[in-house]
């Protein structure tokens, strides 16, 4: 499975933020979407799940040799401040969640089986969501994305708000994820992106370009990449 970004292009008024970007995302790896405050990273997530229009390009899923557009019900989207309904219990949501697209779930397991694979403790699942750290909402929302497995998951800055052991635990989830899914997140933390992703992709003056995969291990990793930012800009 691929997903194929073609010539897409954004704009706000006469601000242009996507120009005629283009790359494709396979199924099986992590991507790291790196960019500078203000580059267009969730301009970009927002084009792929359809929350904005955009100004041109087509962006397409290819299954089993066959392309079609790509949908919205396609996009996963874990947005680094999620809304969620505060005045139900994490259980109570998922329940309801679960009710109302019942026709889409792709799982027999019970309600518990994903909190567990979340590592949520009976405690929280039955705590207010009101009450949720913002760590925790994030986990929230992925959980959902386990129960109806949209082919592309987009995730935005999703694992600065985790510690230590669940950006682990979720580290190890989205290692595990990556088989059946196309995996993209934004992040600013170039030493998370080394260590997690399998491919970098730099989102530079609207273009999307990838980063040599042997640079990303490479003890000049971080000099580079800040490179090839500094230089892409100087190209405006
Ligand atoms: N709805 C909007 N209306 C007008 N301009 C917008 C809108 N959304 C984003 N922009 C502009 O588009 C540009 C890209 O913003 P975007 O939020 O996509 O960047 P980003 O790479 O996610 O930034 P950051 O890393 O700081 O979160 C910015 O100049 C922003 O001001």
């Amino acid at each position: 499975m691929r997903l194929i970004i073609e010539d897409i292009v954004k704009r706000f008024e006469d601000k242009q933020v996507l120009r005629e970007a283009g790359f494709s995302f396979e199924q099986g790896k992590i991507y790291g979407l790196l960019g500078r405050n203000g580059a267009g990273k969730t301009t970009l997530f927002n084009c792929l799940s359809k929350e904005m229009a955009t100004d041109g390009g087509q962006v397409l899923l290819e299954e089993n040799g066959n392309r079609r557009e790509l949908r919205e019900q396609d996009v996963g989207y874990v947005y680094s401040l999620p809304i969620l309904p505060e005045f139900l219990t994490g259980y109570e949501f998922v329940k309801f969640f679960m009710d109302i697209n019942r026709d889409k779930l792709k799982t027999e397991q019970g309600i518990d089986h994903y909190f567990d694979m979340m590592s949520m403790t009976t405690e929280d699942r039955h705590r207010l969501i009101k009450n949720y750290s913002h760590g925790m909402k994030n986990k929230l929302q992925m959980l959902l994305f386990l129960l109806t497995k949209p082919p592309v998951i987009l995730l935005d800055e999703p694992l600065t708000s985790f510690d230590v052991i669940v950006a682990l635990e979720m580290k190890n989830m989205l290692r595990e994820m990556k088989r059946d899914h196309i995996l993209i997140f934004s992040t600013h933390i170039l030493q998370l992106a080394s260590d997690l992703c399998d491919e970098l992709v730099l989102l530079n003056n609207g273009k999307l370009s990838g980063v040599p995969s042997e640079l990303l291990k490479s003890p000049e990793f971080e000099q580079s990449v800040i490179q090839l930012l500094k230089d892409d800009e100087a190209h405006v």
